[in-house]
């Protein structure tokens, strides 16, 4: 990337503090932050800076603690304090000027959260300023002192990452390590790489000469590392109009339609190498940027397979931003591991890879191959994971190969789960599931809420702005109408919404809303508001009802570890969906009216028509004549069953004519609930499409699908 400026906006900043891996990511993602680091490599180099400076602080801390503070000042400061003779008066009668500047300078109550970037600066800044008093008057009051160097010491181990520790104690962990343990040909590389010895592959003798400890070769592995880091950042350069909508990527309602234009049709790859530099899975996972881009463009070419107008690489990437903007702006990322996040954005990124452009049933109806191979049983979900596992087989698109035995397994359990679980047909199941496990959150395990969140932002369309879910649902319908189209030629029945002269896309869009996407994205939050909230930064974990959440996260997120003195807070992630689900169903309510009206008087045409033939029979020529007349000014029906009204007849436009029809076309789009579970617990594999029973027969003119 020529400029990666974006990718320092939201630097990854990992908690280090000796506890659960899980707990360790600690981005400061509440809070949009700028900092002038241009690559994680920086961030990595400054983090190294920090730290060493901490380390200095803490032992000079150490020495403060353990005996009286102000006589160790000299030891900060260099300075000389002259101790005060037994009997003479007290220096100070009162707190002089200096020392009201010094209380208010060094006061602790409204510092950032450890965890935020701002934290890091004010540390320093902090440091500085305590050196400051110590040389100008000689002392800082220990509870003073005290109460910054704990703070200094909270935000500096929030800051180290682990790798940045490795560096920095290199020297006391490798004195244990045996020169041998360092693999011949990468010491060889290190050697002809790093030092200026052509090689180091003869004796023993020689490569202790050449390194003269292990530590320098380590030094060396550890500045591969963060070229490498640096070297993954600038792997590509983007154009800059997908700069700028890079920009966006974090939003709810990111345009991926402009993002494919933008990239010549290439908007996975794109999305998903850009999230994965973002979360720093590259460098976590030793993913070589080559192998990634041969990965991703295979990914783009099993999703261009079938030419399919709307399970394309495009919904593909539409899925992979939606998950990362779940993530990422709700702060569910901080519950998750590096194995986790990683899991999550391949799992989407290949969650409909050769996805032939049909239903589940309709695998199942024609007998199709894939249909045999997986018994009929989530058949496609089953080919996006297999399929997409085996294109790693190639260790030319291996993103997995540097994993360790034990993340890999994680890895490819969690994808399995939350893959699998895209099948429509366990929808219900898995909203009643969460139902169920909301009321006791201690069991709220990690793959189910992820399969729920991944579910869900694959039906997110409808819960983004209307332009986007209007062209999402353009395409769907398309896609189905070619699937209705293939019915007819195999003398199938149509599938619900899959005759594209009769479907109602108005309102089986708004029953989809009301009973597949509304309560998925209603118990989402839910879920997320409990899961969020114990490592959220407003959230004290002396607040938090649930104990064994908090316990999950070891108190890790919360500002000031739980500050006491806070009223407790209800928190909830912001729903930001919710407004546009409501506005989408509104419009949809809109044109369903229209469809109603048209369909009425299509209707009334062709009462009309009929009757006119009918009597054309037994008319006499003058009859004849005036028949003629009238079928001039009426609506003509056009082959593809749409209609261009005639003067004569006008959809009614009268408001208790709209609310009627409004409400007829909620009961022809509308299941109810039971109705619904029941259809999808049958088998009926394509979920909520075949859940929401259809029975009006037109097709709404002005959707031009
Ligand atoms: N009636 C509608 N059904 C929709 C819409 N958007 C999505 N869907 C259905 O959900 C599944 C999602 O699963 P996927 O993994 O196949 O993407 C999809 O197949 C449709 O059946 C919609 O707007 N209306
Ligand atoms: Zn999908």
């Amino acid at each position: 990337m020529a400029d990666s400026k974006h990718l320092s906006q939201r630097p990854n900043l990992r908690a280090h503090r000796g506890r659960r891996r899980e707990s360790r990511r600690k981005s400061s993602i509440f809070e949009e932050k700028t900092i002038d680091i241009v690559s994680p490599g920086h961030l990595v180099g400054a983090t190294n800076h920090v730290f060493c400076m901490g380390r200095r602080f803490a032992t000079a801390y150490q020495c403060l603690e353990r005996s009286a503070i102000t006589r160790h000042w000299k030891s900060v400061s260099g300075k000389r304090l002259t101790p005060r003779k037994k009997g003479s008066p007290p220096r100070r009668q009162g707190p002089s000027k200096e020392d009201l500047t010094m209380s208010l300078e060094l006061c602790t109550d409204d510092l950032p959260p450890t965890d935020s970037l701002e934290a890091l600066e004010k540390a320093s800044k902090r440091i500085r300023k305590i050196c400051t008093f110590l040389q100008s008057r000689g002392n800082v009051p220990s509870n003073l002192l005290k109460r910054n160097l704990h703070y200094i010491a909270d935000v500096l181990d929030i800051v180290v990452t682990d790798d940045a520790r490795r560096f920095i104690d290199e020297d006391d962990e490798l004195s244990e390590v045996e020169p041998d343990a360092v693999p011949m040909e990468v010491r060889d590389w290190l050697a002809s790489t790093f030092t200026r010895s052509a090689s180091v592959t003869k004796s023993g003798e020689k490569e202790k000469k050449t390194f003269r400890s292990i530590v320098q070769a380590v030094r060396a592995a550890n500045l591969v590392d963060r070229l490498y880091r640096r070297m993954s950042t600038s792997a590509v350069t983007y154009p800059p109009t997908v700069m700028k909508l890079f920009k966006q990527l974090d939003d709810w309602s990111f345009d991926v339609f402009a993002l494919n234009e933008a990239t010549n049709g290439q908007a996975l790859r794109y999305v998903t190498y850009e999230i994965m530099m973002r979360y720093d899975l590259l460098a976590k996972f030793k993913i070589g940027v080559g192998t990634l881009f041969n990965f991703l463009e295979a990914l783009e070419v099993g999703y261009s397979k079938y030419q399919n107008p709307y399970h394309n690489l495009v919904h593909g990437a539409d899925v992979t931003q939606t998950m990362h903007s779940i993530l990422f702006q709700t702060g569910l990322v901080q519950w998750l591991t590096d194995v986790e996040i990683f899991a999550v954005v391949f799992s989407a990124a290949i969650h409909d890879f050769e996805h032939t452009g049909e239903t589940n049933n309709f695998h199942v109806m024609s007998r199709t191959e894939t249909a045999l191979v997986y018994n009929d049983r989530a058949v496609q979900e089953n080919h996006h994971i297999s399929a997409a596992f085996r294109l790693m087989t190639d260790d030319n698109l291996n993103i997995v190969y540097n994993m360790s035995k034990d993340d890999y397994k994680d890895f490819r359990t969690l994808v399995i789960d939350m893959v699998l679980a895209t099948d429509m047909s366990y929808h219900f199941a898995q909203v009643k599931q969460m139902k169920s496990l909301l009321s006791c959150p201690d069991n709220i395990d990690k793959a189910k809420a992820l399969s729920l969140v991944l579910h869900t932002a694959d039906i997110s369309h409808p819960a983004k702005n209307w332009i986007l879910h209007e062209h999402w649902t353009e395409l769907l319908m398309e896609e189905f109408f070619r699937q209705g189209d293939k019915e007819q030629e195999l003398g199938l029945p149509f599938s619900p919404l899959c005759d594209r002269k009769t479907t109602m896309v108005a309102s089986s869009q708004i029953g989809f809303i009301d009973f597949i996407v509304q309560p998925s994205f209603e118990i989402m939050s839910d879920m997320l508001d409990k899961v969020v909230a114990p490592i959220s930064p407003r959230g004290s974990l002396a607040n938090q009802s649930n104990a064994t959440i908090s316990e999950k996260v070891e108190g890790e997120g919360s500002p000031q570890n739980g500050d006491q003195s806070e009223e407790p807070f209800e928190f909830k992630v912001d729903r930001v969906w919710d407004g546009h689900l409501t506005g989408n169903k509104v419009k949809w309510k809109e044109l369903s009216t229209k469809d109603q009206a048209e369909k009425e008087a299509r209707e009334k045409a062709a009462q009309k028509e009929k009757a006119d033939s009918e009597a054309q029979t037994q008319n006499t020529p003058d009859d004849k004549a005036e028949d003629k007349k009238d079928r001039e000014s009426s609506p003509k029906i056009t082959a593809n069953g749409t209609v261009s009204p005639g003067d004569a007849v006008k959809p009614s436009t009268s408001p208790e004519n709209d609310e009627q029809a409004s409400t007829k076309e909620e009961a022809v789009g509308k299941a109810s609930p039971e109705h619904v579970e029941k259809r999808s617990t049958e088998g009926e594999k394509k979920g909520s499409i075949d859940s929401i029973t259809v029975k009006s027969v037109t097709k709404r003119k002005e959707s031009g699908v």
